[in-house]
Parts: structure tokens; C-alpha cells; sequence
């Protein structure tokens, strides 16, 4: 299944344009969280992410993109994308606003996986979307080593959401000195998708420990 989308809109919108065919039912206006993500396996820390995003940025829809394969992490250790992606749907059923969620592997129908190229191929295709990337603070601090990184501050909001283990190594990141006058005070997150990028905001948030890292730690316990 390409992508998972239940339930009614949220919000209503006009009429929706036609053509597009990466699968995705956005349209001029919605507030779009595009959350990327290798889910190898999905948890609830990533729940919590695009939960908390939706909530306090007032989303109609976070998108979870499924990457083919993460640019900087080992292939030999990443799951097919078709079992990444099931495990994505669970997930975002799972979360609160479930019905918002949606789940696409976007990225391998576009032949993308540098987030720099992904992010330009959806600016244009879904012009008057109001989209913002969505990651978790360990991105934010190792962030200034994605290619464009620079360019994708410049293509669209950034929300980053507290992770712990990384609390104080984002904060001090060379992107958040870089880009200090064009953060948002948490507070006021709730405009950040009404705004030009340059624009980022750092939402604090209960903290959830899950990885990825540890549950497939777990499983090769389990099964020794
Ligand atoms: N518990 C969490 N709290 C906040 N952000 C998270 C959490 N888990 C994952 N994220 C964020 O979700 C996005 C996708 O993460 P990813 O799929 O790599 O999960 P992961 O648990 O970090 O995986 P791995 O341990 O294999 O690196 C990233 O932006 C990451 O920062
Ligand atoms: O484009 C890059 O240089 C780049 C480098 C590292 C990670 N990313 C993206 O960041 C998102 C989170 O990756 P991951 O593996 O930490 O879940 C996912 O969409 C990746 O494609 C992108």
C-alpha cells in the first residue's frame, strides 16, 4: 500500500487540484508538518513527534516520509522500505489525530533521498501549501552536515522537538548559531507555518527516550 490516510479532513478545504501523483491529497491552504524518517522500526517516540507537532503548530496534516534509504546511515542495516513503511502505518494509526497522519513513501516515487531535493520537488508541486519540516533535536544538532542544509532553512519552516540525549548539543548546534535570528520563540509556535523561511522554532516537550536503535538492539537479543 502506498499510503495510509484515514478519515475525514480536519478543517475544510476548497476544491482540490488535480494531476499530482505522488499520492498525496494536499491542497492550497493546509498547514502540512512532512516529517522524514527511516522507521526502522516506527515507535512511539515518533508518535510523539508528529503529535506534538500537530498540536502546537496547528497542523492539518504531518506527513511521514519514509526514506528509501537514509543518505548517511549503513544500507546493510536498514529494513526494505515495504516493511519500514507497514511499520510507519502502525504507528501513525496509533497516534492521536490518526485520522491527520498520513504515511508515503513520496520519496521513492520522486527518486529522491537528499531531504534538500525532496523538499523542492514538493514546494512545487503543492504551491499555497503551508508546509514545515518536523525533526527531532539529534537532527538539529548534526544537521549542518545534510547537503543544502542551508538552502532547506531557506525553503521552508523548521520545527525542532526536544529528544533527549541531545538537549544541550542542539541548542549549541552550528545551524541553530547560524540561523539565531530566525528563531521563533517556542510560545509563539503556533505562527510558524503562517511564516517566511527563514524560520525556525525549537519546541520543548515531555520527553520520550525510544529509538529505533534500541528496539532492534531488543530484537536481536530476543532471537539470540
Ligand atoms: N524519541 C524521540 N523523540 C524525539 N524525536 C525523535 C524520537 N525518535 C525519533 N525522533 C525523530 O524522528 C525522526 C526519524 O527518526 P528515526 O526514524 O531515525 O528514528 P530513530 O529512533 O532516531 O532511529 P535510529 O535509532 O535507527 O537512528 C528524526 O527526526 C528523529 O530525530
Ligand atoms: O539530506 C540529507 O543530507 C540527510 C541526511 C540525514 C538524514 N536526512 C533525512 O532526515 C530524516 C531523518 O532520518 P533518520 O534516518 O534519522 O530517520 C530522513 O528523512 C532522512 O532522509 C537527510
Amino acid at each position: 500500500m502506498p499510503f495510509f490516510h484515514a478519515g475525514p479532513a480536519p478543517r475544510a478545504f476548497g476544491p482540490r487540484r488535480g494531476g499530482l501523483r505522488d499520492g498525496l491529497d494536499l491542497q492550497p491552504g493546509m498547514r502540512v508538518g512532512l516529517f522524514g524518517g527511516s522507521f526502522n522500526p516506527a515507535h512511539d517516540g515518533h508518535a510523539h513527534v508528529a503529535e506534538t507537532a500537530m498540536r502546537r503548530l496547528d497542523l492539518d496534516r504531518v506527513v511521514w516520509l519514509v526514506s528509501p534509504q537514509n543518505p548517511l546511515k549503513d544500507a546493510r542495516h536498514t529494513a526494505p522500505l515495504a516493511e519500514r513503511m507497514a511499520s510507519a502505518e502502525r504507528a501513525a494509526r496509533q497516534a492521536a489525530h490518526g485520522p491527520a497522519m498520513i504515511v508515503s513513501d513520496v520519496e521513492m516515487r520522486l527518486g529522491t533521498c537528499w531531504t534538500v531535493d525532496t523538499l523542492r520537488a514538493l514546494v512545487a508541486r503543492h504551491p499555497g501549501v503551508r508546509f514545515v519540516w518536523l525533526m527531532g533535536s539529534d537532527n538539529l544538532a548534526s544537521f549542518h552536515r545534510w547537503r543544502g542544509w542551508t538552502d532547506i532553512m531557506r525553503l521552508m519552516p523548521v520545527a525542532v522537538i526536544a529528544r533527549p540525549g541531545s538537549l544541550l548539543e542542539s541548542r549549541t548546534a552550528p545551524a541553530a548559531e547560524r540561523f539565531a535570528r530566525a528563531r521563533l520563540p517556542d510560545h509563539r509556535a503556533r505562527m510558524l507555518p503562517d511564516m517566511e523561511a527563514p524560520a525556525w522554532t525549537w519546541l520543548s516537550a515531555p520527553l520520550n527516550p525510544r529509538s529505533s536503535t534500541a528496539l532492534r538492539a531488543a530484537a536481536a537479543a530476543g532471537n539470540r
